[in-house]
């Protein structure tokens, strides 16, 4: 992949830009298979998956900067002025395209960029994501509600503009700090739910929602975690770090199983349970059963299921894997997006053996990866 914005020197997001993806691939593998090292036999390892070298990203989170006049879409350089990046490469083909339209249209709100040194300015950032289907959920992060009535007059002419716009939502963030985020999200589109088809499901997921990053090798995750799920003949599975349910859903819309769901954010909970009534409604082969909760201490005071699916965020599973080792769950399948915390895990699970290992290139173009390893008690 060639990126005018890395060889300009503006962007260096993408620290293996330039070099062959075949290379990348092979460097990927070694760099995970050598950080599990013993813990996987060679033979356990599956070939790894991947899709597109670039145009995979369904999601942008763009920082604006710049002026009321002319505002960047991108990131903040070094001395904190805007970047505008609004043509990156990795953007899947209808968020690219949509983009463009999309900016113009927001440029024409008038709001005023928020200046990180100054600590003036209101519009934070502009984060858009996009389905398959090519619909669009956008979602502005303003300082704070003050110019809410100024989105809210242009929400015609935005969505006449770009029809494909099902969610528009404002987030306020009022901390001067580097998060993307905060805790205030107001809809002001009649659905709330952005609709992304995936492995035989439609996930809904909300603003605040967590998605994997690239939907086509996300699908291919969830339909190897399946497999291996449907292969084992279990009948009931905890799928915990559940996010809005895609690893539990899709396998349970496979093969009939009892699935459970932990994960702690409300939100994603929420979304999850809507996508489980809409599959039920149509496919009743399962029952789904989504909690709030910490995935940390859930397995503790519950009959044990017959699978365990793992998927936590980067630090791993924590205190967590010394309850699987001492449970009785025969099979633990565990999707990690760092292979340092997942060879940590491993090490607290020694009754447990690497049975299947697979890389998934989730993030071309990047050291970023996802490991998937099916895990039986020996
Ligand atoms: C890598 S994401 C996985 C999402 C989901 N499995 C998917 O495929 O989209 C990790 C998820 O773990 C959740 N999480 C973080 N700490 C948690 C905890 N202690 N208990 C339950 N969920 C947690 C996050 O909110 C996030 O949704």
């Amino acid at each position: 992949m060639q990126c005018d914005y890395y060889d300009a020197d503006l962007c260096r997001s993408c620290t293996l830009m330039g070099q062959p993806f075949a290379l990348q691939l092979r460097d990927l593998e070694r760099h995970v298979r050598d950080t599990l090292g013993g813990l996987v036999t060679e033979s356990a390892w599956q070939q790894t998956a991947f899709g597109p070298e670039s145009h995979f990203r369904n999601k942008a989170k763009l920082v604006v900067g710049g002026t009321r006049d002319e505002p960047t879409f991108g990131i903040l350089d070094g001395d904190q002025q805007g970047v505008d990046l609004r043509r990156c490469g990795l953007y899947e083909p209808g968020l690219h395209d949509a983009l463009q339209t999309l900016t113009e249209q927001v440029a024409r709100i008038g709001l005023v960029p928020y200046d990180v040194p100054r600590r003036t300015g209101e519009l934070k950032h502009l984060v858009v994501t996009h389905a398959p289907t090519g619909a669009l959920m956008v979602r502005f992060v303003l300082r704070s509600p003050g110019q809410l009535g100024r989105i809210r007059r242009a929400l015609p002419d935005l969505q006449a503009a770009l029809p494909q716009i099902t969610v528009v939502s404002v987030n306020l963030q009022p901390a001067h700090k580097a998060v993307l985020e905060g805790e205030e999200e107001i809809v002001l589109t009649e659905h709330e739910t952005l609709t992304v088809p995936v492995a035989g499901v439609s996930l809904n997921l909300r603003p605040d929602s967590f998605f994997q990053t690239n939907t086509a090798v996300a699908e291919q995750l969830y339909e190897q975690a399946g497999d291996w799920v449907a292969a084992s003949g279990a009948r009931s599975l905890w799928d915990l770090f559940c996010g809005v349910g895609g690893f539990g859903l899709s396998v349970g819309a496979r093969v009939p199983l009892q699935v459970t769901g932990v994960e702690v954010a409300p939100g994603a909970v929420a979304a999850a349970r809507q996508s489980a009534a809409d599959l039920m409604a149509r496919n009743p082969l399962s029952s789904f059963d989504f909690r709030v909760g910490d995935a940390a201490t859930t397995l503790r005071d519950e009959p044990l299921p017959e699978v365990v699916l793992v998927n936590p965020p980067r630090r791993g599973i924590g205190p967590l894997a010394e309850t699987l080792e001492a449970s009785g769950v025969p099979q633990v399948v565990y999707s990690s997006c760092n292979v340092e915390s997942l060879a940590r895990d491993l090490t607290r699970m020694p009754t447990y053996a690497v049975a299947d290992a697979r890389v998934f290139d989730m993030f071309p173009q990047t050291r970023h990866h996802e490991v998937l390893v099916r895990l039986v008690r020996e």
